[in-house]
């Protein structure tokens, strides 16, 4: 403690942290700077500060307490660490880190603390909340039983996901990951579902190209983009997942549906891998501190979908995680499947084979989104997994020259228009009653011995045709109805009919 005034510049960051017009006696409270690392600050004389408690360095840099040592605080940086000098003074502010919630959020694209990055005015907040707080309890959780719509036609018919869901999604770099997660969120443009992109230690270019696409589509305005990038000090990026859910479990309070990305929680781990090799903390497995199943795992026990008592909101969670070199077994990987109600694996091979979403259905699952799928999709690619499973074992086996026996060679066939059936380019998510056309007509050989690319025209036309021709169905799935035999033939005459206009015939039904 010492007794020298407040430089001007921390006494008014101090106020406005404490929304108190005067300072109080306790902020006298002063700690020094013993020793600055890349990231991190060990500070003394600060021997009443609190766990996650905020503190602010006579450089204007924020920081929070992760260490509380005797003595001695470990602290995490959330500015520059070359502004801060071994001996500069540190306050307290008795308040835990947090971050401004509200609507005024919506459409704008900010900082791990809540601060705004576009350049626009200063955010309209309702409230600042903790970004640490207890996940909910079981008795103000429901059932998993509405879906989520991913516009996806591979992860929509067999990995379906339900509101209130985590789902991890997972793969080797480059693989597909962020596409997925965003064609998700521009699925929603349709929905209620309000959605979050936080991105952490990503290239600030591919955070730009994913903002630039969400504007592109409109639904930037129904979306908060959490930036913490590979530029930011780690504790930014240790902290945005946290922003982001207390952000996200606002407006699940006030009832709203809200899907959260975390993209992605390898560079989330890395960092607090590198925050506690810093404070020498002891290295664990993979040199990961002990705890970092804590961290991960209280972050996602956070989402799901609440009870009516509790305001009947849901958070979906949809984090992302790299693999290397397809292992699935490294540390953070399991990690992450363990806690996660399930994986959406996007494999190398399908993307070396061009086949885009690269889904693979044997190694993806959905723990509970199967109870919230629509009864349609159920009814129409219950054995699309399997369908693709044998298919995948004939084609290899096929592929020694061996004489096939026609039972087999048609199989090979259907299995081949059913993968070209899954196949999408990125930002273009399909509506259900669209994607269950695409499937029966698929499923039942409509596609059949079709070139790839008259099959992949044929779903582009179907998209506009489903949707004027068949104006009762969207409503029926979305009833959660079965569809009917008389359903059904609509569906494959349409699927006939376009195919017979695309190839030039005479738009005979098949
Ligand atoms: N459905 C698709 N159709 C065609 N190309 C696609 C599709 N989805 C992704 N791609 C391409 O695959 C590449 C990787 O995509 P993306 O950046 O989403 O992968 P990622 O796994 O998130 O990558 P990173 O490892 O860099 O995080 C990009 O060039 C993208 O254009």
């Amino acid at each position: 403690m010492t007794d020298e005034p407040l430089q001007p510049g921390v006494k008014s960051l101090i106020d406005s942290l404490l929304d108190s017009p005067a300072p109080s006696p306790v902020l006298a409270e002063v700690g020094k700077v013993t020793e600055v690392g890349d990231g991190i600050a060990l500070v003394s004389g600060l021997d009443r500060a609190l766990a996650d408690e905020l503190l602010v360095f006579a450089s204007g840099v924020r920081g929070m307490v992760l260490d509380l040592e005797p003595h001695r605080l470990g602290v995490v940086l959330l500015g520059p660490a070359d502004q801060i000098a071994a001996g500069e003074d540190v306050w307290r502010t008795h308040k835990v880190i947090s971050v401004p919630v509200g609507p005024g959020l919506m459409g704008r694209v900010v900082d791990a603390t809540g601060q705004p990055r576009d350049g626009r005015n200063r955010i309209e907040a309702v409230a600042d909340r903790p970004i640490e707080v207890a996940a909910p309890g079981i008795l103000c959780r429901s059932p998993i039983t509405r879906p989520l719509a991913t516009g996806i036609k591979a992860i929509d018919a067999a990995v379906p996901v339900g509101l209130g869901q985590r789902e991890l999604i997972i793969g080797d770099r480059q693989t597909g990951k962020t596409s997925i997660a965003l064609d998700t969120i521009l699925n929603q443009a349709s929905s209620e579902i309000l959605c979050i992109y936080c991105a952490v230690g990503q290239r600030g270019d591919s955070v730009a190209r994913v903002i630039e696409t969400l504007r592109g589509s409109g639904q930037l305005s129904r979306t908060i983009v959490v930036a913490a990038g590979d530029e930011d000090t780690p504790g930014l990026s240790f902290v945005a997942p946290y922003s982001a859910m207390t952000m996200a479990e606002y407006f699940a309070d006030q009832g709203c549906d809200v899907l959260v990305v975390f993209d992605d929680l390898t560079h989330h781990a890395q960092s607090y891998r590198e925050l506690s090799l810093l404070l020498r903390r002891p290295p664990g497995r993979e040199a990961f501190p002990g705890d970092i199943f804590y961290v991960h795992a209280r972050l996602l026990e956070r989402a799901g979908q609440f009870s009516p008592e509790a305001g009947g909101g849901s958070i979906t969670a949809l984090p992302v995680v790299e693999t290397q070199a397809e292992n699935l077994s490294a540390y953070i990987p399991t990690n992450l499947i363990s806690i996660t109600d399930g994986q959406i694996y996007l494999s190398p091979r399908l993307v070396r084979k061009n086949q885009f979403p690269a889904v693979d259905l044997g190694v993806s699952v959905s723990r509970v989104g199967s109870k919230a799928q629509y009864r349609a999709f159920r009814d129409v690619a219950g054995n699309l997994r399997v369908t693709l499973s044998q298919f995948e074992e004939l084609e290899d086996f096929a592929r020694f020259g061996t004489r096939l026996d026609d039972t087999t060679r048609a199989r090979l066939v259907r299995g081949a228009a059913v993968r070209a059936a899954l196949r999408q380019p990125e930002h273009a998510p399909v509506p259900a009653v669209v994607q269950l056309v695409i499937l029966v007509a698929a499923m039942e050989g409509v596609f059949d011995d079709l070139p790839e690319a008259r099959v992949l025209a044929a779903m582009d036309q179907l998209r506009a045709a489903a949707t004027d021709e068949l104006p009762g169905l969207a409503k029926q799935i979305g009833q959660n109805q079965p569809l009917s035999e008389s359903d059904l033939s609509a569906m494959l005459a349409l699927a006939g009919k376009v195919l017979g206009n695309e190839g030039g015939g005479d738009g005979t039904d098949v």
